[in-house]
């Protein structure tokens, strides 16, 4: 360390102004030694407080005239720990000092107010530029952000999340924001798709998935879509699933959080402020809107169980564990075909099983031999493949797929381009591609996801398991470990494209969790086109 860059001084206890404490601010973090006092403190023991978990400090004057003291108050939000030692979410940890150089209150709150500055300076210079892989970048706070709060998501707390944890932390990060309710479905869309973007450095959303769905559609809706869909967004949970909350919380490698633990690990990556590239998918039903998804794409028992849960929303998150207890007692399979262009890592192995390198190719083998059989068929009627795929439609679905670079899709009526892969026409339980590791708060799906990875994570269940063994599968989604189950009927591909085409009428397909025109549906990742506040 730089000790030329420390910063030292004597302050007191706010509450009494009798003990005093040796303050040291270093580049990484803030250092409280006690002088004289409890034999602990004593013994050279120093309160090490990193910066890394600081959100904001302020300086203010007494409330009392009387005093010419001014007051220091620092944020910290550290990760909490279990009694194993686990992290278990972060916590507030308020530090106040006083502040008295002499009887001037001026100089006393100008001495505070170096102090103020130099905290925030030193707390948001501690950032990682890189994380594997992914680059972060800093939001521009010099204009407001938009918060957007849905005050019907989830069992409809949102609001009272706002006034609550949230407020309170984005006070103390100095974020000035805007706070604004949506009054009905695709509120949020309109505004966003009529918004002078430029004043906005942010758009945060306190909701579920859905609300974000909204946002992104909306702005890849506007004239200037290119421009505004770069707009950093951000995401707190509020609402009954939280999925894209839960993986923004993932990728900091922290243990596991629900509930307001997750909020609050949330809201403190929003303070830090870092932005990274987000995937969006370009969805194309059969008859021709084109959506524009960052998390799912759901078909069958996954599909089924989020729209036939919706009328258990008062029990929250509760709503998927009833929804999949009850569908599973009635447990059913879908026909139909899927094909799909593996992510360019995949492409030589035939497909991924659950556990790769001690079975390379154990559990799907049927499968990989009707992928090769088909893909042939169809290599001798087209000689097109998906690099080169040419738009041979004149309809407006295919001017307007000229939106994003480096189209992958034939039109569906077509045979898909001739690398893709084609599975058999057959019976599935569930067909499920997210970009995300998580798909609700406790259904980690893909954990190896990250936020601009470029794949699509295809999990996708064929007809013949179990009922237990289903349960099984989505008991271990809660810690992401269903991947190493071995279940013959689980595969999961990295793709970059697919095409479903259900054959079993009628059905319920889902994009983000909200539910679209049942039939062929394509999709295609375009890696990090939109930004996310990640940390
Ligand atoms: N004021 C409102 N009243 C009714 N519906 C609203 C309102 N504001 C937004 N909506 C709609 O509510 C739907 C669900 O919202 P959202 O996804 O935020 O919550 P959720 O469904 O509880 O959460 P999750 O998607 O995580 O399950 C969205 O499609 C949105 O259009």
């Amino acid at each position: 360390m730089d000790r030329a860059t420390e910063l030292r001084a004597e302050f007191t206890d706010a509450a009494t102004g009798r003990l005093r404490f040796s303050v040291t601010l270093t580049d990484s973090c803030l250092s409280v030694r006690k002088i004289g006092g409890s034999p602990v403190w004593q013994h050279g023991h120093a309160l090490e407080l990193g910066l890394g978990d600081c959100v904001g400090c302020r300086a203010c004057r007494s409330e009392d005239e009387a005093d010419t003291a001014a007051y220091l108050s620092a944020y910290f939000y550290p990760v909490r720990r279990s009694w194993t030692g686990a992290p278990a979410g972060r916590q507030r940890v308020e530090h106040r000092f006083r502040v008295l150089t002499g009887e001037d209150a001026r100089a006393n709150l100008e001495e505070a107010e170096r102090w103020a500055r130099a905290v925030r300076h030193r707390a948001s210079q501690r950032v990682q530029g890189l994380r594997d892989g992914v680059e972060f970048s800093r939001v521009c706070v010099s204009r407001s952000v938009m918060v957007l709060v849905n005050p019907q998501s989830g069992r409809g707390q949102a609001m009272s999340l706002y006034t609550g944890p949230v407020l309170s932390m984005l006070t103390e990060a100095n974020i000035s924001h805007t706070l604004i309710t949506t009054e009905h479905q695709n509120h949020a869309r309109e505004l966003v798709r009529n918004a002078d973007l430029s004043q906005w450095s942010a758009i945060v959303i306190l909701s579920g998935d859905g609300l974000l769905f909204e946002v992104i559609n909306g702005l890849m809706e506007r004239e200037d879509w290119d421009e505004a869909i770069r707009t950093p967004l951000g995401i707190l949970p509020g609402g009954s699933g939280n999925a894209l909350a839960a993986s923004v919380h993932h990728y900091t490698q922290a243990g596991p959080a629900l509930g307001e633990d997750l909020l609050l690990s949330c809201c403190f990556l929003l303070c830090k402020g870092l932005v990274c590239p987000l995937d969006i998918v370009s969805v194309r039903l059969s008859s021709g809107p084109r959506l524009f998804s960052f998390l799912s794409l759901a078909w069958g028992f996954v599909a089924d169980v989020d729209i036939e849960s919706e009328r258990f929303r008062h029990v929250g998150a509760m709503r998927f564990l009833v929804g999949t207890l009850l569908r599973l007692a009635s447990l059913r399979t879908y026909q139909g075909r899927l094909a799909f262009l593996p992510a360019r890592e995949d492409s030589k192995s035939s497909s991924i099983s659950s556990s790769p390198a001690s079975h390379p190719r154990s559990l799907f083998c049927p499968s990989v031999q009707c992928i090769s059989h088909v893909q042939r068929q169809n290599s001798n009627q087209h000689e097109c493949t998906s690099e080169n795929t040419r738009h041979n439609s004149n309809s407006d679905d295919f001017l307007l797929s000229e939106k994003l670079p480096g189209n992958l899709l034939s039109p569906i009526g077509d045979p898909v381009p001739t690398d893709w892969t084609i599975e058999k026409e057959q019976d599935f339980v569930l067909v499920l591609a997210t970009c995300h590791s998580h798909l609700a708060e406790e259904l980690m799906v893909s954990p190896d996801a990250q936020p601009d990875d470029g794949h699509l994570h295809l999990l996708y269940v064929t007809a013949g398991i179990s009922r237990p063994a289903l349960l099984r599968l989505f008991l271990a989604m809660e810690k992401g470990t269903h991947l190493t189950c071995e279940c013959p009927h689980l595969i999961y591909r990295r793709v970059r494209a697919l095409r479903l085409e259900p054959i079993t009428k009628p059905g319920v397909i889902t994009v983000d969790g909200e539910q679209v025109e049942y039939g062929p549906i394509q999709a295609q990742v375009h890696k990090g086109y939109a930004r996310i506040i990640c940390g």
